[in-house]
């Protein structure tokens, strides 16, 4: 099933920016103008690809990702071999014999490799990934040079020829009509894979794809197109890895919020002033035991996109199973009490729809009875907050959080769902109805 609430604008901005940055650097009004940035460029990008295919490759194996390290080999070779013959190109004002040949095949063997291996998902073993990756490359690769030598004329014959006359046109002239079909395909693929997963590795590996493209079709056009738009393509592929790496250490999966790891490094860098937010899901067991560790896991979601939106400057955590903490800094605590009650209340009153397995229909005839009749079960849920701030008593997080968390205590022993400030009594108050089904 599709999951929509997953996709992101953010798992495609940075390999975005980095192939209209290679668009625009390879541009002649572009940089070519400019002579001293022209120079330097032209200096870093006649050794960024061998760089970036080691370093690249060496962070690719170091995290596991042996698809995004096979992918940097197959934009590498194809640049590596397409740069002969653009250079004779460039140097000699003609094309060599061999050319048309090798450039297309490039254009049909580049797309259909690069997207095998990008959908070819890993494996558990490392080695035999890499082993099984390379060995289709070499046999892939093995065939068509094999049959390029042998059969020139007739495999430069296959690879022109029109098969679909309707399709040619001034704008499907450039490269030969298996290689738009091999492109259509890989991206088609590419984006149901990033629909089914949405990850911000599967997003650069699309992105990547039109990069490849306009590589190819500027290659003998603009003159650094080659070398500029495979550095970019395999830089967008590398820091997709970089970006995972960063979420996996960072970001809680569940929630999406930033964990425990973010909140210490955020904590080392406060300055003299600050409030702590310690909040905790009201009842929370009782709820797992009730409907579910699903039903759970959506709740603990449901409070996580209250806190991200939590007002006053602050920034939520997860701390740690069913505790979020809020850091308010250059706060003090009567600034941020009114933003957290705020925060109490919204997640009081939302009213959550259970889409789990105990509000479905047995069967489809059932569910054709139970429709229209508004019989899908809510929950409601509370939590209790407790607040402390930086103070002669508490000099650092780690003391502002014990204040907070003893704050916490006393807001759940006066009764849970309220807002308790450290050092400040905790009225008990008509008991509220945490965990409320209609
Ligand atoms: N579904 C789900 N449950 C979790 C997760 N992390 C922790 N829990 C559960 O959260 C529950 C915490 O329960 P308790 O610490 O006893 O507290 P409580 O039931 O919330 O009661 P009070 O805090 O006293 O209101 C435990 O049952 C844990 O198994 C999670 O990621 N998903």
């Amino acid at each position: 099933m599709l999951n929509t609430a997953a996709y992101r604008l953010s798992h495609f901005l940075s390999s975005i920016m980095l192939i209209l940055a290679g668009v625009v650097l390879t541009s002649q009004q572009g940089f070519a103008s400019i002579t001293w940035l022209h120079s330097f460029f032209s200096t870093l990008f006649e050794v960024l690809p061998i760089l970036l295919l080691g370093l690249g490759g060496l962070l690719c194996l170091f995290y596991g990702r042996t698809r995004q390290a096979a992918l940097l080999i197959v934009v590498y070779l194809s640049h590596y071999i397409l740069a002969n013959e653009a250079d004779y190109f460039r140097t000699h004002g003609v094309v060599r014999e061999s050319t048309a040949l090798t450039f297309h095949m490039c254009s049909l063997l580049l797309p259909l490799l690069y997207g095998v291996y990008a959908a070819w998902s890993e494996r558990a073993q490392l080695v035999q990934d890499l082993v099984a990756r390379s060995a289709v490359l070499i046999a892939v690769t093995g065939v068509a040079v094999a049959m390029a030598r042998r059969y020139p004329d007739d495999v430069l014959q296959w690879l022109v020829a029109i098969r679909v006359e309707q399709l040619q046109g001034p704008l499907t002239q450039a490269l030969i009509q298996f290689s738009y079909a091999a492109f259509a395909l890989t991206f088609l693929v590419l984006l149901i894979q990033y629909l089914r997963h949405p990850r911000v590795l599967h997003a650069s590996q699309l992105v990547a794809v039109l990069g490849l493209y306009w590589m190819l079709l500027n290659t003998f056009m603009l003159p650094e197109a080659l070398v500029v738009m495979s550095s970019m393509v395999m830089l967008a592929l590398i820091v997709a890895v970089a970006q995972e790496a960063y979420q996996m250490a960072f970001l809680d999966e569940l929630t999406g919020l930033p964990g425990r790891r973010a909140l210490n490094e955020r904590m080392a860098r406060l300055g003299r002033n600050y409030v702590i937010a310690m909040t905790d899901v009201d009842h929370f067991k009782k709820f797992n035991d009730t409907y579910g560790h699903d039903v759970g896991d959506q709740v603990l979601r449901m409070v996580a996109s209250q806190l991200r939106k939590v007002s006053g400057g602050g920034t939520a955590y997860r701390y740690g199973g069913e505790e979020f903490t809020v850091l308010y800094p250059g706060k003090s605590i009567s600034e941020c009490l009114p933003h957290l009650e705020a925060l109490r209340r919204n997640i009081e009153e939302y009213r959550m729809r259970l889409r789990d397995k105990q509000s479905r229909p047995e069967d489809a005839k059932r569910g054709r009875n139970q429709r229209g009749q508004s019989k899908s079960q809510h929950v409601s849920v509370a939590i209790s907050i407790g607040v402390a701030e930086r103070s002669d008593e508490h000099r650092d997080p780690q003391e502002v959080i014990k204040a907070a968390d003893q704050a916490l205590y006393k807001a759940k022993e006066a009764g849970r769902n309220r807002v308790v400030a450290y050092g400040q009594k905790a009225v008990p108050a008509t008991r509220r109805k945490a965990v409320a089904t209609r």
